[in-house]
């Protein structure tokens, strides 16, 4: 694949991502005007849970209603209290979220845990309805070991996951290509409907070619579209902008 065409499919893959504690309703409107490229849109775009609502309305006022709302929940410590995270979900999926991503309860895996976190995603699952997709992040770089992602991959599909994804972008090692294998084999072992996303450290269109190849020859290029496969990324449009040569648009090297 050429890296063009990489970076093209890359922005209809994003979940374009602000997750900053200085976020405020004028660095989301921001956010939402990024996502309104010559290319096409992004997928989703990722906030925080107060800014759902305000990232709903910016992308209505800007003809982009086909956007969705991503937001997260038991982000990013992956904590062990379901009532919480399945609290956190309902009142987010209550604002309008249209996906919501729920950090796993990954410390406790790693104590041996096995239980935890199958009931926590079911709670989560349950609280999102038919209403919003659910996306697990199994923060795949402390889980560390191959056992562990693969572990922690077939719970959160058994839970019922629409999503796995890689990482919270807030610890030191976030997406790898060696997870990535280890969680499409787990999505492909399962036969359930269950889409992969990347994300953390994705950053320029070289990153993105790498994981779109490896899923094509993976799950076959028919599987990578964004139904099945995101990148979940804070500061990757600014590059495939520049890739595909978009010179009125490169200052926003931010998104
Ligand atoms: O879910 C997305 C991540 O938080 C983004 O990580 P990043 O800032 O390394 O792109």
């Amino acid at each position: 694949m050429m890296i063009k065409q990489a970076a093209l499919r890359a922005i209809q893959l994003m979940d374009l991502t602000s997750l900053n504690n200085n976020d405020s309703p004028e660095t989301i409107s921001a956010l939402c005007e990024a996502a309104n490229t010559k290319y096409g849109t992004p997928a989703a775009i990722c906030v925080f849970p107060e800014m759902v609502v305000w990232s709903k309305l910016e992308l209505g006022r800007l003809g982009l209603g086909a956007v969705k709302v991503a937001t997260v929940t038991n982000f990013p410590e992956g904590s062990i209290n379901i009532q919480r995270a399945e609290a956190e979900t309902a009142r987010a999926v209550a604002a309008g979220a249209d996906e919501i991503d729920v950090v796993f309860p990954y410390r406790a895996l790693i104590e041996g845990d096995v239980r935890v976190g199958l009931q926590l995603v079911k709670a989560c699952k349950v609280a999102c309805a038919d209403k919003a997709l659910l996306k697990v992040i199994i923060e795949s770089g402390e889980l560390q070991t191959p056992e562990l992602i693969r572990q922690a991959s077939d719970i959160a599909i058994a839970g019922g996951a629409d999503f796995i994804k890689t990482s919270t972008g807030k610890v030191s090692v976030n997406a790898t290509l060696e997870a990535t294998r280890i969680m499409l084999e787990a999505i492909k072992a399962s036969g359930a409907k269950c889409g992969f996303k990347a994300a953390g450290g994705v950053r320029t269109a070289e990153d993105a070619l790498q994981y779109i190849e490896l899923a094509e020859s993976m799950m076959g290029a028919d599987w990578v579209h964004a139904e099945n496969f995101r990148f979940g990324a804070s500061s990757l449009l600014g590059n495939l902008l520049n890739t595909l040569n978009d010179a009125d648009v490169v200052e926003k090297d931010d998104y």
